[in-house]
């Protein structure tokens, strides 16, 4: 792929020896499997041309103007230099973009940038869509210049590209990709934010920064307003930092202030700070209480949509021959019982595990507010559900939710010894979606699972994030 710049730029005779320093650093650093730093990574490797250059072509802090050709997983524009064979990361660019970037991290295949300017405009680009006034600077958002259907777009894209990446699967064993179903709320959304501070050693006399990370950077950006968190939260925002920051000189280090959105029976909202306090949410015909600090989805407009679909899946026969309809329902890394209690009906009975006491002391509670009778919960490990269930695995369905960093083995080994008929797996993580469920069809136990569906949910407009939800079969 040749730009402009390329015809510009010749190779430098000399390599940039502190360029090469840092990147040998960096690159002793492990990375961990489906982390955004991998994904970056294999992006940029599949863009390179090849052979590679021998020299680093650039110096550290220049600005150069580049044409952005590639949008990566992460959210980052990517521009190729030098007969392709070069890349440069710039947040907040678009393909068909050419925009000035300023280099600040030089790597031998690839360098970061931080974005100055647009010189010309994607056609996708639409500056009037942004609703915040830190975007281009704050770590938070990646889109809010690309129109909503293009966003949902890019995140089908990322969810395809994952199950090439890091299934290791034949393409035949994948189903196309569904479109990716969109959040009601675009903006307004989030019910919980974390805006946190450092604090010089020693401590301040002067006012704390209080923020979330600057794009590019580990420094804390001074923040306001957030676009994106919900009207109460914004709302309340000036006087919870004013609090924090009368008791600015008593930090001794750094700290994260918690504010999620309740609701009381008469609707009214509040910002809940304390982690153990008890929040509200609502949604449909759901009342659901937990502790601020514990885990609970943050877009409550898409809650509806969301875990009807889930329920959706766990019944749907998907014209398979022979298939029984599940009357029975594991919930694996439950939470505080969502799934368990909005998905329960149409079952006969319903079991959740969970590792936090606390989640699912709530769950039990959730199950009690909401006149669900027929579930059953566990504190441990997810594969301690394996032990307790006494369901045959040929009428169990299974939902699977776990943290960023996916299923350990452990739990996936047991998962295939026991062979519920329908599993599906719900991530935050589509990377590590993709691993766990490759290896579950690279099992000789899971010869028989079949993928049926592959779907994204936006829970998180404006950022790159994406939830999958993959549905899979076991055939008899
Ligand atoms: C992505 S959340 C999903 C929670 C729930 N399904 C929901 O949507 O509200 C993952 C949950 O897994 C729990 N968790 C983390 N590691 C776990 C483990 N090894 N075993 C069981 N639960 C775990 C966390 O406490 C968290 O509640």
């Amino acid at each position: 792929m040749t730009t402009e710049l390329n015809r510009q730029l010749p190779v430098p005779e000399i390599s940039n020896k502190r360029a090469r320093k840092l990147s040998k650093r960096r690159a002793k650093k492990p990375v961990e499997e489906g982390s955004a730093g991998h994904v970056l990574q294999l992006d940029i490797e599949g863009l390179l041309e090849h052979p590679p250059l021998s020299n680093i072509p650039f110096e550290r802090f220049q600005e150069i103007e580049v044409d952005i050709v590639y949008l990566s997983s992460s959210g980052d524009g990517i521009g190729l230099v030098l007969e392709g064979r070069y890349a440069v990361v710039v947040p907040f660019s678009l393909p068909g973009d050419r925009v000035k970037a300023k280099l600040h991290f030089l790597a031998e295949t690839y360098a970061l940038a931080d974005f100055l300017e647009v010189l010309t405009p994607s056609k996708d680009r639409d500056d009037n869509l942004i609703g915040c006034k830190y975007f281009g600077k704050c770590g938070g958002c990646q889109y809010q210049m690309l129109p909503y259907e293009k966003q949902l777009q890019q995140k089908k894209k990322v969810i395809e590209k994952a199950f090439r990446y890091f299934s290791k699967l034949d393409p035949s064993k994948l189903p196309q990709v569904e479109s990716t179903v969109g959040s009601p709320l675009q903006y307004n959304y989030r019910t919980k934010i974390t805006p946190h501070f450092d604090v010089p050693k020693g401590g301040t006399n002067g006012p704390l920064t209080i923020g979330f990370q600057e794009k590019g950077r580990r420094r804390v950006l001074d923040i306001e307003e957030c676009p994106i968190a919900t009207k109460k939260i914004n709302e309340s925002y000036p006087k919870i930092i004013g609090e924090v920051q009368d008791r600015a000189s008593t930090y001794k280090r750094g700290a994260t202030i918690l504010m999620r959105d309740s609701m009381n029976d008469d609707g009214e909202h509040s910002v809940i700070t304390d982690h153990k306090a008890i929040v509200t949410e609502s949604f449909g015909d759901f009342k659901f209480v937990f502790p601020a600090g514990a885990f609970f989805q943050n877009n409550n407009s898409i809650l509806p949509d969301f875990t009807g679909y889930v329920r959706k899946q766990l019944l749907n026969p998907f014209g398979h021959e022979n298939y029984q309809k599940p009357k029975y329902f594991v919930d694996a890394y439950c939470g505080s019982g969502l799934f368990s209690v909005a998905c329960s009906e149409g079952f006969d009975s319903v079991i959740g595990v969970e590792i936090s006491a606390d989640s699912v002391h709530y769950a039990k509670e959730n199950a009690q507010r909401n006149n669900v009778s027929n579930t059953n919960f566990i504190v441990g490990e997810a594969e301690k559900i394996f032990s307790s269930i006494e369901t045959p695995s040929a009428e169990t369905a299974m939902v699977v939710d776990p943290p960023r960093k996916g299923c350990d083995q452990v739990f996936l080994n047991q998962l295939l010894e026991y062979g519920p008929s329908r599993v599906v797996y719900i991530s935050c993580n589509v990377h590590t979606q993709a691993r766990d469920v490759g290896y579950i069809l690279h099992h000789e136990l899971g010869k028989n699972f079949k993928i049926d569906e592959i779907r994204g949910f936006d829970l998180f407009p404006q950022s790159h994030h994406v939830e999958s939800i993959l549905t899979l079969t076991k055939l008899n």
